[in-house]
This record gives C-alpha cells, sequence and structure tokens, in this order.
C-alpha cells in the first residue's frame, strides 16, 4: 500500500456458501486506486464487481485479504466507520420525503446543524444542477432527475470515495450518454475518487481514468482504457473490449508466424505453436492479392455513414471484421478476392 492510494485492496478473496457448496467469487484480488481517479471495474455478470465493490462499502467481510481506505485499514470497520458513500442501479430515494430530505437524511443522522446541512444540500443540488427540484419528491421526478438525486445524496456527506454500481444503467441510451458526460465533469468538481461498476465496455473507456478488466472472479487487466484497447494481455480482454478479429495461427522460430493459407510474416513474439493474432477491424489494410498476404473474400459490406465495414471471410471459413474509413478510396467488390496486411504494431500475439 502507498501512502497516495484512496483504496488500497490487497490479496481479498471471497467465498459464499459453506463446505462442499462453497463458490470462490473472488479470488487473490489486489488494487491500488489513486487520489482523485476515476477507477473502473468491468467485466461480465456474475464476474464478482459488486461482490467487491460490497466488501470494500463493508457490506460483505473478505475472508483473506485486507482493505484500506485513505491509508486506514477498514478490513473488519462496520460500513458506517467508512469514507465511502455508495450509489446504486436503482436510485433506492425515499419515496415520502422531499428532495431537499432526501439530500440531507445522512446529515441529519449524523446531527449536523440545521443551518450547515441547508448550505451543504445547497451546494450538493447546485452539482448536479437540481436546486429548482428541492421541494419535489421523487415521483415527480424523471429518472434521469431521480439518478442526480441520488448522486447529491451520496456526495452531501462529503465521502473521500463514492463507490457507483451500475448507476446509469436504469436510464435511456440517449440519457446514459448525457449522464456519463455529467458524471465525468461531476467527478472532476468534487476532486473525489469515484470507483465505478459496469458491464459495458464503452462506458468503461468513456469515462475512466484506469479500468480493471475482470472474469471469474479475478482481474485479468488493469490500465487506461487505451491501453486496455490496444494492447490488450489475453484473449477474453479482447474479445470483451470492442470488436476485434482473432485469427489462429501458427508462432515458429525465428519471430515468424505462419497464417491461415500458408503466408508468413515477421512479428515479435516468445511463444511457440499455436496462438491467436489479435486486431482490430480499422487497423488492417486492404492490398493486392499475394502469397505473401492473407488473403480474403468480401462477404458483405455495410454503409455505416462515417465507414465501411466489410465482412470476409478468410481460407478456413473464419469471419474478419474490416474498417475503412476512407469512403473516397478504392473499395473492394461484393465476392472479390483481396489481400490483407497486418500491420506489426497493429497485431497482438495472444497464448490464451
Ligand atoms: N450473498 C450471496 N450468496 C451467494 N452467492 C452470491 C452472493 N452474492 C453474490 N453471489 C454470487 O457471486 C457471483 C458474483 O456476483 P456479483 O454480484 O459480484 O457479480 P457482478 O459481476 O456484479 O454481476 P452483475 O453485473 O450481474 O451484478 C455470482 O455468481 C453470484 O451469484
Amino acid at each position: 500500500m502507498t501512502d497516495s492510494s484512496a483504496v488500497s485492496i490487497t490479496a481479498v478473496s471471497k467465498s459464499f456458501g459453506r463446505g462442499s457448496a462453497a463458490v470462490r467469487v473472488l479470488e487473490d484480488v489486489s488494487v491500488e486506486i489513486g487520489q482523485r481517479e476515476f477507477f473502473t471495474l468491468l467485466g461480465p455478470s456474475g464476474c464478482g464487481k459488486t461482490t467487491l465493490l460490497r466488501l470494500i462499502a463493508g457490506f460483505e467481510t473478505a475472508d483473506q485479504g485486507r482493505i484500506a481506505i485513505e491509508g486506514q485499514d477498514v478490513t473488519q470497520a462496520p460500513p458506517f466507520r467508512r469514507p465511502v458513500n455508495t450509489v446504486f442501479q436503482n436510485y433506492a430515494l425515499f419515496p415520502h420525503l422531499t428532495v431537499e430530505q432526501n439530500v440531507g437524511f445522512a446529515l441529519v443522522e449524523q446531527q449536523m446543524p440545521a443551518a450547515q446541512i441547508r448550505a451543504r444540500v445547497g451546494e450538493s443540488l447546485e452539482m448536479v444542477r437540481m436546486q429548482s427540484y428541492a421541494r419535489r419528491r421523487p415521483a415527480e421526478l424523471s429518472g434521469g432527475q431521480q439518478q442526480r438525486v441520488a448522486l447529491a445524496r451520496a456526495l452531501a456527506p462529503r465521502p473521500k470515495v463514492l463507490l457507483l454500481d451500475e448507476p446509469l444503467s436504469a436510464l435511456d441510451l440517449k440519457l446514459r450518454k448525457e449522464m456519463q458526460i455529467e458524471l465525468k465533469l461531476l467527478q472532476a468538481e468534487a476532486g473525489i475518487t469515484f470507483l465505478f461498476v459496469t458491464h459495458d465496455q464503452e462506458e468503461a473507456l468513456t469515462l475512466s481514468d484506469r479500468v480493471a478488466v475482470m472474469q471469474g472472479g479475478r482481474i485479468l487487466q488493469m490500465g487506461a482504457p487505451r491501453e486496455i484497447y490496444e494492447t490488450p494481455t489475453h484473449r477474453f480482454v479482447a474479445d470483451f473490449i470492442g470488436d476485434i478479429n482473432l485469427i489462429e495461427a501458427e508462432a515458429l522460430p525465428g519471430n515468424t508466424i505462419r497464417l491461415i493459407g500458408g503466408a508468413q510474416i515477421t512479428h515479435p513474439h516468445q511463444a511457440h505453436g499455436r496462438v491467436t493474432l489479435a486486431i482490430r477491424p480499422e487497423r488492417a489494410r486492404i492490398v493486392a492479392l499475394d502469397a505473401s498476404h492473407l488473403q480474403a473474400r468480401v462477404v458483405h459490406t455495410a454503409y455505416l455513414g462515417t465507414a465501411l465495414v466489410h465482412k470476409l471471410a478468410l481460407a478456413d471459413g473464419s469471419t474478419f471484421l474490416l474498417r475503412q474509413s476512407d469512403l473516397d478510396g478504392a473499395q473492394p467488390s461484393l465476392g472479390s478476392q483481396i489481400g490483407l496486411s497486418l500491420p506489426a504494431d497493429s497485431l497482438r500475439v495472444l497464448v490464451q
């Protein structure tokens, strides 16, 4: 753990159930989250994201490992002794209280003086641009407005860390996109650490300073969005984040890789035998058909306004997606055979 960490998780494991029925949900998870960082846990349903968040909030206890917040060991501390607050997917506002009463609720519980509560509630509502709705009840607000109030309520006690569990998933797509931008601005303005949980890769890439990709209770890869997108270390990460082509190939000695159809390329690798090559659809290039390149047949072309996406069939029958943003360039015709160049700096060799 370093002093600069907002949240420090060290070798945490967690199982539910007992004896032979026990299910390991988190397996040796370690993460350091920096001050004021927007950090996202990303992974498919059931991978353990919510459980990790609940351990940090104190709603569950770890079987093994240590959790510290702002340098304080809180592994065994009850929720109310932790300087964190949580925003859930379903807002969980009190229906019988007004917006301002909802936002001030925890402050009243803390017995903060009334004048201070009024000021703090005002500031918090201003942050989410909901001052003019202070006297309304939740039922008189839209979904997006309710979620803003839930954010204001979570921010009012000034937590060191805000935990957000799929907070936007109940909103329709347009509102969700708007709220993503607002959330990012709000985090910068409030200057606190956000730990965000989502299964939406685009949302994770858009919002986060760093992302941890989880699968089966483990963190597979952690890094800045661009690093995760451009240099995935695992097949699962490559496949989970955005469109990607995965091609079976064979690693030979001397940095040579044999492609489907026999063409060979030179690319640094430590592997030998069967490997998977990963390349994003926008990175491959159409070239003349010759023996040194991968060959493909154009099966379908979709016009997306800003790009063309060609669906190609490789010699082994597998599909390859090629995104062409240069709409004025030469376009391959349907059914034609083309050559594909896979630029070395855009190609990853994955062993698993
Ligand atoms: N209290 C519990 N008792 C038993 N099993 C649990 C409990 N809570 C969670 N689990 C199991 O632990 C696993 C991880 O659940 P968790 O909610 O952390 O996943 P998640 O990644 O947040 O998924 P989702 O995106 O669907 O919420 C799941 O298989 C779930 O069924």
